[in-house]
Parts: structure tokens; sequence; C-alpha cells
């Protein structure tokens, strides 16, 4: 290993993890007591934050993305060529990623390379799913018999920048376009890239560990991440065009701080100092799911109306041709045949490492077996264990 880059390997599948999503009414208070497991919140606490599960009938659109996805990446292996099946599981619904590992290690894979549904660094969006694996692999007793190693984040991938570039593009001339119609050509726009917003805790410990402190200018990779993606996407839309980073879909005690500005709040700030109409470009997310639909385009879309501003929402990356390819770009980065030796990024913090250093994205709930650090053996296979353990 060299600069934290994984030198290729043979794999039996790929493992798309996710997050996972209610698809019923009567999911909806067990979904949520698996995302805040072991905190100790009561059902009537989780009861407050589903309304927008309730109100969408209970379902997450966020499974049948997944399955999409699983789709497309399964057509687009096969038009390349690759054996590679695709398994799917998710942290906190139903497949869920320690029976989806069962399951692997049953069907004679020993293994597997996983690709995330989360693109950037920090505890929510890559350590956890780090976690997950080595907390899977321990209870189910596999570990040492199935190996799992992890993709890079690939938040500057342009498989993942791409799509973007061209979804903001396009949703800028609509919305001057809708100005113009209103007797406004040439009204002052805002583009605002939105991501999840984390407790800055969380941000600070971002992509930062004991052998490696980086110190990003903005003193978190999460947030350096995104900064640096906006730019390289606005530097290709138009360079003059004024934008921010606004965060959405905060959650936890009001007297812990989190990332900020709010959307919302960003919104009525720009509303004031004369901008008539803005495009929400969904930075943090690869797809539509609840987050997407309901904090930006109900929640931020309404607060547009209410500021007589005119909105628009460019596209997640979703199944774009060109984001499927990428991430099939990504596999081949780690396997033998079909080998991809250069790294693709479009900032200047890419390309990131196939593994992170120990305690890297640590959120000080307490130290878990994790997967793909360097020193960690959980998810690792010693040579020929897997032949002696055969079928
Ligand atoms: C960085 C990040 C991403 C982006 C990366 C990625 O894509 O993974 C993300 C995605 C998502 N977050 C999601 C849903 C939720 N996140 C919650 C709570 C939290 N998220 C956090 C962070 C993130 N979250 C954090 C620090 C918390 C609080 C602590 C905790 O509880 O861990 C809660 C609890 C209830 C509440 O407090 O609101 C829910 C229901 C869904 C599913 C949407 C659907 O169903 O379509 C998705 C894709
Ligand atoms: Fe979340």
């Amino acid at each position: 290993m060299k600069n934290r880059v994984v030198e290729p390997a043979q794999y039996d599948a790929i493992l798309l993890a996710s997050f996972g999503g209610p698809e019923g009414q009567e999911d909806v208070i067990p979904f949520l007591r698996n995302v805040t497991r072991g905190r100790g919140i009561p059902d009537e606490r989780l009861e407050e934050v589903s309304h927008h599960y309730r109100a969408n009938g209970g379902i997450s659109p966020i499974n049948s993305q997944n399955r999409a996805l699983k789709a497309a990446l399964e057509a687009e292996l096969a038009a390349r060529g690759i054996d590679l099946p695709v398994l799917w599981g998710n942290r906190n619904w139903d497949p869920y990623i320690p029976a989806v590992l069962q399951e692997a290690y049953d069907a004679g894979h020993r293994r597997l390379l996983m690709l995330t549904t989360s693109v950037y660094s920090s505890y929510s969006s890559c350590r956890q799913y780090r976690e997950d694996i080595g907390i899977a692999l321990t209870e189910t007793g596999l570990d040492g018999k199935l190996a799992v190693d992890k993709v890079r984040q690939y938040f500057d991938h342009p498989g993942f920048v791409e799509p973007f570039i061209e979804g903001t593009a396009a949703s800028l001339v609509r919305v001057r376009a809708e100005l113009a119609a209103a007797g406004k050509a040439g009204a002052p726009v805002h583009v605002m890239f939105a991501t999840h917003s984390i407790p800055t805790r969380d941000a600070q410990a971002a992509g930062r560990s004991e052998l490696q402190p980086l110190v990003f200018e903005q003193d978190s990779a999460y947030v350096a991440q995104h900064l640096a993606n906006a730019e390289a996407i606005m530097a290709r839309v138009d360079p003059d065009q004024e934008w921010s980073l606004v965060y959405q879909s905060r959650s936890g005690a009001p007297h812990v701080p989190w990332l900020e500005p709010d959307i919302n709040d960003a919104l009525a700030e720009r509303a004031a100092a004369g901008v008539a109409g803005v495009v929400v470009v969904p930075l943090g997310f690869i797809s539509d799911h609840m987050e997407v639909l309901w904090d930006l385009d109900t929640e931020a879309k309404e607060s547009c109306a209410e500021l007589g501003l005119v909105f628009d929402r460019a596209p997640t990356p979703s199944t774009h041709q060109k984001f499927v390819a990428g991430l099939v770009d990504l596999i081949c980065e780690r396997t033998i045949e079909n080998h991809i030796e250069e790294r693709a990024a479009m900032t200047a913090l890419g390309p990131w490492f196939d593994v992170c250093n120990p305690g890297c994205c640590a959120n000080f709930r307490g130290e878990k077996p994790a997967i793909s650090e360097v020193g960690s053996t959980v998810g690792l296979v010693a040579p020929g264990a897997a032949a002696a353990g055969g079928l």
C-alpha cells in the first residue's frame, strides 16, 4: 500500500451500501429507532421527526432509487464485460448489511468491494459505513472469513461532478428565463449548493486523525470538499455567477452547534439583499430521497414562494449515464481485470484515499471495529484463509 492506495485485487461481488428508508407507515418508527439506535430517544420524539415520511405514505423514495441504481450498475458492468454481481445492503432498513454479508458468504463470496451512496468525508457519510461493516463482520462471526474493502470517497470524481455541471447550467437557464418572462430580465440570481448539516464537532473531525492532522482552511474536510466541488462546478458553468454553500436537514438538540447557515435563513438573507431567483443544487446527495424532496422541494421551495424568489432545483446524479459509468470506473480502480490506473479527480483535494487513518472522522461515541483503516485487521482475510475455510 502506497499513499493509502490499495493494490488492485480480485473481488467476488460489489456491495452497494446505503442508508435505507421506510416502505410503509408501519415501518416509520422502527426505521427511526434504527437511525437513532443507542441514543435512547423516546418514540414520541421520533414521531415528531417522522412528518415528512408520514406525509409521503410512510414511504421513503430512497430504496426504489437504490434498486434503480443497482440495476444501472449491473447493466454498465455487463456492457463492459465485467463479471461482478451487485449486492445491496442498508444501515437502517431491510436488506440489512449483516444479513447481506451472511448471504454473500453462504453464496460462496469471499471478497467484497463496498461502494457507498454517500460521497464526502464525515462520520455519517464515511466512517459509520466502515464501522457498519466492522460490527457486522464481528457479530456474524464472519470476520477473518469474508474480506470487505471500500471504494474511496468520490465527491470530486467526474462521474459525480459532471451531472451537477450539466444540471446547474440548465437550472440557471430556466431561472433566468422565468425572470425574463416576469419582466425581470437580468435580475440577480444566486446559486445555492445545499448539503446535509452535521454537528460542528463531526465537521472538525472529518478527514482528520492522529496520523494526519489535516488542517483545512475551513477546519473541516467535509466543508472543504463541498466548497472545492462547488468551485469546480461554477468555474465551468459560469465563473461570474454568485454562489454559496448552505446546509439543510439539521436535527438533534438545539444547544448542539451544527454547520450553518440553514438554507431557509440563507434564502431570506439573499432575498433581503435583492436576489430575485435561486438555483438550488443538492450537492450533498446522489439521489432525490426524502432529504431532497422534503427539505428542498417542499420547505426551501415554500420559503422561496413566501420571499417572492424564483426557485429551481438542479437534479441529483441519480442514474445519469456519466454517474453510473463513473461508479464503475471507481470499481475498476480496485480490480485487477479492467484495472484503471489513473485516478480521476476534479478538485485539488482529491483523489481521496482508499483507506483512512486511525481515528479518521471519529465521532466520540466510542471505539468500534472499522474496515478500510490503516492498522485495522477487521475485514481483512489472511492469504490462504479463504481457500482453507472454503465451501
Ligand atoms: C451527512 C449526512 C448525510 C449525507 C450522506 C448520506 O447520504 O449518507 C445523510 C443522509 C441521509 N439522512 C437520512 C435520514 C435521516 N438522517 C437523520 C439524522 C442525521 N443525519 C446526519 C447526517 C447525514 N445524513 C446526522 C449527523 C444525523 C443526526 C445523527 C444521527 O441520527 O445519526 C435522521 C434521524 C431523524 C432526524 O433527526 O431527523 C434521519 C431519518 C437519509 C434517508 C432519506 C430518505 O429516507 O429518503 C439520508 C440519505
Ligand atoms: Fe441524515
